[in-house]
């Protein structure tokens, strides 16, 4: 048999097609090689997705040849069949896909040599307190990083490059950092009997080798994690690595700490806080099978795991897995996916599962595993609500007398009150009092948050921010603006006033210090080192405070208004989620929920922890619309600078709809944010049974008309999860 002579190579650009090239005499490539190809009048990264006898299409003298191949991890075949699987699907560019899935090879340049520095047995010239320290940390003869040795001693760089230059100390090479292994018998915890049934089910999954989904329900406080790292060990004693997708990887120190715990150390981290060194380590040791467990951000999904085992996906009624920009997709759903592809386990955890793996599982596509009680018999928080139709707090105020008054109790006992808003900022409009105008973004239909703590007038969609305005900019009064609404800023003013003793602290998204210094708030707070905690959906997620007695929300009905057909589970599972923060450690835990609307289904279903009741309304609702998981539906945002010309694409593309009884084509309609960045964006919502080919049939209509031109833009999102 003689070596293919053409190869199928696909470039990390919106393109869907590979291109054909000639391999030139000499180099052998596998499928999935990395290679380095001339696209135009450069040179490009690309994969080889296909290997062949005979080019693909061009004739061929014209044919480029492959112009290196480089040494470095290949994309596995189930990667491959991953991005192909999604491209087609999501009906995005395979290249794009691909560019998730492959890294620069200069990122994966083997780990430089560590220097170290060891005694040499040469005495000092002279000797100094510092020398001592440092001579004492160095006198096991062991070579030290320079950096290591100089903080161990506490003295500075300078003193060890003194005692260098007089020959004291000397620069030797070290071994490289030898990955610790991870013992899945380290630290086994003792499981109650439903975490236990749960977990054997888990490694029996993990042991058979099979794809197999999972959905592991349980309340919140459970012990959900526990049972999980069950099925990571048996990965682990299988010899097979492991992937654990979490939804906001950076706010994860406190499971780091559990895993090291159970495990002695803690698992890979993989997201975009990880430096690029560090990432492309993670990388090649995942390659190489080195690096067993990955926690990671929905990004990780694409790692080229060897011998993959198992895959967790922590929070998976979680919003924040579906990527609403670029290739729309849903991690979940695409690891369930490339669980398939790899044909093993898929673990899927929540206290609140979606109404999509709820559905699946009814329909025994899904194995559900239940932990129905909190762990230790923990009992779940005390639940009310205040109308705030009649009990509500007087004007200009957001905390309603039975609210307040829970919350003096609790700190009065000692124990924390979390108050839960989910709007940044201070408020969220500014009114002129004189002529009624309000303050909106010059490029989005949105009104301008007031962050007080920034001074800015800052837009939530663009970015947009200016400072706080002194004359209406309409009628030029001045000093005529007022706030209206409360943000967590506002609400962190009332409690400020009316709780002067207590120790406050916001939590939000936006804080300045960013992510690290939210980490390490959310740690003080685990700590009790805050009386009152406030904070947006960011604290609702999956921390553990053992010192929180009471819940507080301050608006219920926030995410109950609008259109959205998500909004009705949305808000469902944030406020099980936020009341589930209290009382994790202790009995006698209580929540107040603020609502104009007590009656409402879903706020009723919270009140009488009805979880079943939630599932079996929203279910039969979304099967009498045809919502999902019972129908598909695929939303297409065409945006341009001017409205006419999104109009006329949008009319251009219901034109051109194949008349299929399958299929309902609804709009064009404004998109609920009509304008954004300065485009103007208009949707049409494509409805279908849940049986049928909505990607595919997408694709077909699609190719029968004209691309947009200009400053035109068609954006496709199958499965949407936003409807803005
Ligand atoms: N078998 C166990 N032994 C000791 N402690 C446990 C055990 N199982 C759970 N816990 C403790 O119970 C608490 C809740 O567990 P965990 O955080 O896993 O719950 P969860 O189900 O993930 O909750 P949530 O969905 O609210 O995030 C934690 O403090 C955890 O350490
Ligand atoms: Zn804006």
């Amino acid at each position: 048999m003689t070596a293919p002579r053409f190869a199928d190579v696909l470039i990390p650009v919106a393109v869907d097609r590979p291109y054909s090239y000639r391999i030139p005499a000499g180099m052998e490539l596998g499928p999935g090689d990395v290679v380095a190809v001339p696209l135009g009048n450069r040179t490009t990264l690309g994969a080889v997705w296909a290997l062949r006898d005979e080019p693909g299409g061009v004739s061929h003298n014209r044919l480029k040849e492959v112009a290196a191949r480089f040494d470095v991890p290949v994309v596995p075949h189930a990667v491959r069949q991953l991005c192909d699987w999604l491209a087609d699907y999501t009906l995005s560019p395979r290249g794009m896909v691909l560019r998730m899935a492959l890294r620069d090879p200069d990122d994966l340049a083997p780990p430089k040599p560590r220097v170290g520095l060891r005694v040499t047995g040469t005495a000092p010239g002279r000797m100094t307190p510092a020398r001592g320290r440092l001579l004492a940390v160095l006198a096991d003869g062991l070579a030290r990083a320079k950096g290591e040795a100089a903080r161990e001693a506490g003295v500075s760089a300078s003193v060890v490059d003194g005692l260098v230059d007089e020959g004291v100390l000397e620069a030797v090479l070290m071994p490289a950092e030898a990955l610790a292994r991870l013992d899945p018998d380290h630290a086994v915890a003792a499981l109650n009997d439903a975490q236990h049934a749960a977990a054997l089910a888990l490694c029996d999954a993990v042991a058979a080798r099979a794809f197999a989904v999972q959905l592991l329900d349980g309340v919140t406080g459970s012990g959900k994690t526990e049972v999980y790292l069950e099925g990571v060990a048996e990965a682990l004693r299988q010899g097979r690595q492991v992937l654990i997708l979490v939804p906001e990887i950076a706010l994860t120190t406190q499971f780091l700490d559990r895993f090291a715990a159970r495990f002695g150390h803690r698992p890979a981290a993989w997201h975009s806080g990880v430096g690029t060194t560090k990432r492309g380590r993670v990388w090649a040791g995942v390659a190489a099978g080195e690096v067993q467990v990955v926690i990671g951000a929905r990004s990780a999904l694409f790692l080229p795991f060897q011998d993959l085992g198992l895959v967790v996906v922590d929070e998976e009624h979680e919003g924040a897995y579906k990527q609403d920009d670029g290739v729309h997709y849903h991690a979940r759903d695409m690891a369930v996916v490339r669980a398939r592809l790899e044909d093993i386990p898929v673990v899927l955890a929540s206290a609140t599962p979606s109404v999509e793996s709820r559905v699946n599982a009814d329909r025994g596509r899904y194995r559900r595993l239940v932990l129905p009680e909190r762990f230790g018999g923990r009992d779940m928080p005390k639940i009310a609500t205040v109308d705030l139709r009649s009990a509500g707090p007087p004007r200009t105020r957001w905390i309603a007398p039975a609210l307040e008054a829970e919350i003096r109790r609790t700190v009065e006992a000692g124990e924390q009150a979390l108050l839960f808003l989910n709007r940044r900022g201070y408020a969220p409009l500014t009114l002129c009092r004189t002529c009624g105008e309000r303050i909106q973004c010059p490029n989005c239909s949105a009104w301008l948050v007031d962050h007080r703590f920034r001074r800015r007038l800052m837009c939530h969609h663009c970015g947009f921010n200016m400072p706080p305005l002194e004359h209406c900019p309409k009628c030029d009064a001045v000093d005529s603006f007022v706030a209206c609404g409360p943000g967590v800023e506002r609400l962190a003013e009332e409690c400020a006033t009316l709780f002067p003793e207590a120790r406050l602290l916001v939590l939000s998204s936006d804080m300045a210090g960013g992510i690290e210094r939210i980490r390490q708030e959310i740690e003080a707070v685990a700590r009790g080192e805050a009386d009152i905690v406030i904070g947006t959906q960011l604290v609702a997620k999956g921390h553990n405070f053992p010192n929180l007695a009471l819940v507080g929300v301050i608006d219920a009905d926030l995410g109950l208004s609008n259109a959205d057909p998500r909004a009705g589970e949305r808000t469902f599972q944030l406020l099980q989620q936020v009341v589930g923060r209290a009382g994790r450690a202790k009995d006698g835990s209580r929540a107040l929920i603020q609502t104009h609307q007590p009656e409402h289904p879903i706020i009723q279903a919270i009140v009488r922890g009805d979880r079943e009741g939630f599932y079996e309304v929203e279910i039969a609702m979304r099967e009498a619309a045809m919502l999902p998981p019972f129908g598909r539906l695929a939303a297409l945002v065409v945006s341009a600078e001017a409205l006419g010309d999104a109009q006329a694409y949008a009319r251009t593309l219901v034109r051109a709809v194949p008349p299929t009884p399958e299929v309902k084509v609804l709009g064009p309609a404004e998109a609920p944010l009509a304008l954004v960045r300065g485009r103007h964006r208009v949707r049409l919502l494509a409805r279908s049974p849940r049986a049928f080919d909505l990607s595919g049939w997408m694709r077909r209509w699609l190719s029968s008309v004209e691309a947009p031109r200009g400053n035109v833009r068609l954006e496709i999102d199958v499965d949407p999860q936003s409807f803005l």
